[in-house]
């Protein structure tokens, strides 16, 4: 890992406006390496996804954003599908029910790359390979509900990262799957992230599922940034009270409690 992807300051972003003005983070300061496993973990609201827009520039008009979001990792203002590749919770909403998922996946190698039909039809049969999808060459045709919920995540992925981008943003992207495709799922964005050089950051309301694999874990309550530290550090000794609360609060039925007991 080297350098600052991405630099945040006094990043706040307010929905609505007068008495209806909702600020969904407030005064965010964090840096994003280039190369890390960021996992951003918080409880429904806290604002995980308000940044995940925010860096991808894709928040909706109502929002403002105040603050500054720096890019000195890119020479130029990355630009969401090409620099950032996202993936979101449901794939079947992100892809299209009627075009085959190899026309989706190539339509953004086209767009992002420049390449044509063949090539891109080409890069897309090598990224339903990349992500591990079984017989590439008869899913390029297949449609997305022929594939089963894992599958589509899978293709969501490789559609992310048709574009070769440097950052990918996984936002709840396998809060809908079953436990063991998640891990199945998690190992492939882990996998991809090393091979390509990405920067990813993996965005969860699962502590475990983080810890599982991240570099470093950023914690959001209620808009704001509690602690942002290397994960094996904020797990072994919590800086934060709230952050202690939610690790304690990690009691599953088959996962033992992330730290043994409370710290004050
Ligand atoms: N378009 C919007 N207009 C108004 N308020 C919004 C909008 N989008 C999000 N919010 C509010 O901003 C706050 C943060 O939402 P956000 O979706 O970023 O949280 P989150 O941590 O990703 O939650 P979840 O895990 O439930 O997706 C919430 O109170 C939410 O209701």
């Amino acid at each position: 890992m080297s350098g600052v992807l991405t630099s945040l300051r006094g990043l706040t972003v307010t929905y609505g406006s007068g008495e209806a003005a909702h600020m969904a983070l407030q005064g965010l300061d964090l840096d994003i390496l280039k190369g890390e496993r960021l996992a951003v973990i918080g409880e429904s609201g806290s604002g995980k996804s308000t940044l995940a827009l925010a860096l991808g520039g894709l928040l909706p008009p109502e929002a403002r954003i105040d603050g500054r979001i720096d890019w000195p990792g890119f020479a130029a203002p990355p630009r969401a599908g090409r620099d950032i590749g996202f993936v979101f919770q449901d794939a079947g909403a992100s892809l299209n029910p009627v075009i085959p998922v190899g026309r989706q996946i190539a339509e953004v190698a086209r767009l992002h790359l420049g390449l044509s039909r063949p090539e891109a039809r080409d890069r897309a049969r090598a990224l339903l390979a990349r992500v591990r999808i079984p017989d590439p060459d008869s899913a390029l045709a297949a449609y997305p509900h022929q594939l089963s919920g894992g599958q589509r995540q899978r293709v969501a992925i490789a559609a992310a990262i048709a574009g070769e981008p440097s950052l990918l943003i996984a936002d709840e992207a396998t809060s809908a799957l079953d436990t063991i495709v998640q891990a199945e799922i998690v190992a492939l964005l882990d996998e991809l992230v090393h091979a390509e050089g990405m920067t990813l950051i993996f965005i969860t309301h699962d502590i475990a599922l983080a810890s599982g694999f991240a570099d470093r874990i950023a914690v959001l309550h209620d808009a704001r940034l509690v602690e942002a530290r290397p994960a094996a550090e904020l797990l072994g000794a919590p800086g934060q009270a709230y952050t202690a609360r939610l690790l304690a609060s990690h009691i599953g039925l088959d996962t033992p409690p992330l730290i043994a007991e409370e710290q004050p």
